[in-house]
């Protein structure tokens, strides 16, 4: 049996989730955007500036591996952030869904330090994200937000090419995360994952204790 095979059209699943991150808060007002490989190596992307919590089949935009658009609606162009998910299916190729979702405790443990890494507490939670270590020393890369997408795409590719991520996600600073999974599924929890994870380390915080 295959292992991990790609859903012929993932579409239907992408609606479901979307309208799950839309009702956790996490994908309000457009924000956003998910997408799942085919086995040809071309994705299905979200629209951009579409409700995620109401999401049609014609609310997608497939894309060939180079960026070109190969399917769509009319009317409908694809996420603005398609140059990121682009880059995550060609640096990692066997990942088949990337998420990408704005919660305000990613934005806020964005802020926590000034530099380009945000260590995370060693919780239990990090095995569900493939650290399986005791007492593991985990960060997570932080980018700047440019304006300019390709360039948020073009700091990825430069820091991965030296340093590849410990986690497969990465915080982009005062605006949301991204992560990757080898099925839609595992990028799901892996975005669940990190919401408690960014979610404890404010409660800490405010808690006063030191993590
Ligand atoms: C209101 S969110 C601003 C754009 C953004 O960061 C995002 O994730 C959604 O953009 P898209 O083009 O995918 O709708
Ligand atoms: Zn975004």
């Amino acid at each position: 049996m295959e292992l991990n095979p790609t859903i012929a059209d993932p579409r239907l699943q992408l609606i479901a989730t979307a309208r799950y991150f839309y009702q956790q808060g996490w994908m309000v007002g457009t924000a956003g955007n998910l997408s799942a490989r085919l086995a040809d190596g071309s994705f299905w992307i979200t629209a951009s500036g579409k409700s995620k919590g109401e999401l049609l089949l014609n609310d997608f935009v497939l894309i060939s591996p180079d960026g070109k658009i190969e399917a769509s609606a009319t009317q409908v162009i694809p996420s603005a952030e398609t140059a990121i998910h682009q880059l995550v299916y060609r640096l990692f190729p066997e990942s088949l869904a990337c998420y990408h979702i704005h919660s305000i405790e990613s934005n806020l443990v964005s802020r926590l330090v000034e530099g380009d890494s945000l260590l995370l507490p060693p919780l239990e939670m990090l095995k569900g994200l493939g650290v399986w270590q005791e007492n593991p020393y985990c960060v997570m890369p932080i980018f700047a937000n440019h304006f300019q997408v390709a360039q948020i795409a073009a700091d990825i590719e430069q820091r991965f090419a030296v340093t590849p991520p410990q986690i497969s996600a990465l915080l982009i600073r005062d605006h949301g995360f991204t992560v990757w999974a080898c099925s839609l599924e595992a990028a799901r929890n892996y975005i669940e994952l990190l919401d408690y994870i960014f979610r404890y380390m404010v409660a800490a915080i405010r808690l006063g204790i030191n993590i």
